[in-house]
């Protein structure tokens, strides 16, 4: 029988988390992010996120780092003094820019999961569901919807399907879930359906820095 504490085989060797550099208002919130970085380190998987110690990107990290992962923050040399954004557990990766951040970011990594935040967690959600869907990349991207906290994002998807703005396939490229368990499962079984405009090798030289040879997924 397999107990709870055995480490559970991943197809990911790294996932990108984005999420607020706020708590947010529930206890619930907090809770999830410390409930991610632990399911990450019972799968044995390293975490990449944007750096620093404030809100919920601050509880992930730290639960990834004290489960003995390694932790890779990618953070903006503007944003690197520690009364900005406090200080980065394990690894730190200074870039130039926001662009080379998410860049960086999305390199390193196997998968995204978006956790609750604001207009910067969304920003960068959408920017690698949006690479997903031109085929700049084919890694799983994962909602963590908590407390229902998405619902309103994933209708507005919805109603964009049904007014002709999203394909029904690509809608399919955003998995979500309630709870960090379910949603790692899930992405691990993830397929790629979308069909891309144009293919993922013209893609990785020009948007991620890749020279052609280099295999992005594992
Ligand atoms: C006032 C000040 C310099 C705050 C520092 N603020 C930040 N520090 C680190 N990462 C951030 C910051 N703001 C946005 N991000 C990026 O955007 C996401 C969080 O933005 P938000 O709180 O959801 O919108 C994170 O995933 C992170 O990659």
């Amino acid at each position: 029988m397999e107990i709870e504490t055995e480490m559970k085989q991943s197809r990911f060797g790294r996932i990108c988390v984005f999420c607020g550099s706020s708590q947010g208002k529930k206890t619930s919130y907090q809770d999830a992010a410390i409930e991610l970085g632990k399911e990450l380190v019972s799968r044995n998987i390293d975490l990449v996120y944007g750096g620093g110690s404030i809100g919920l990107m601050g509880l992930v990290s730290q639960a990834v780092h004290d489960g003995g992962r390694h932790v890779i923050g990618v953070i903006p040399k503007t944003l690197m003094p520690r009364e900005l954004t406090g200080e980065t557990v394990g690894e730190v990766k200074a870039v130039a820019d926001m662009h080379q951040r998410k860049a960086e970011m999305a390199r390193h990594s196997d998968a995204f999961i978006a956790l609750p935040g604001g207009y910067g967690t969304l920003e960068e959600l959408l920017e690698v569901i949006t690479w997903a869907q031109l085929g700049i990349h084919d890694k799983p991207v994962g909602l963590l919807n908590v407390d229902g906290y998405y619902n309103s994002l994933l209708s507005f998807i919805d109603k964009a399907v049904e007014e002709g703005f999203i394909s029904p396939s690509a809608r399919h490229i955003i998995v979500s879930a309630p709870t960090a368990r379910e949603l790692v499962k899930n992405l691990e079984e993830y397929v790629p359906c979308h069909e891309s405009v144009a293919s993922k090798l013209s893609w990785e030289t020009e948007q991620l820095g890749y020279p052609q040879t280099y295999a992005i997924s594992r």
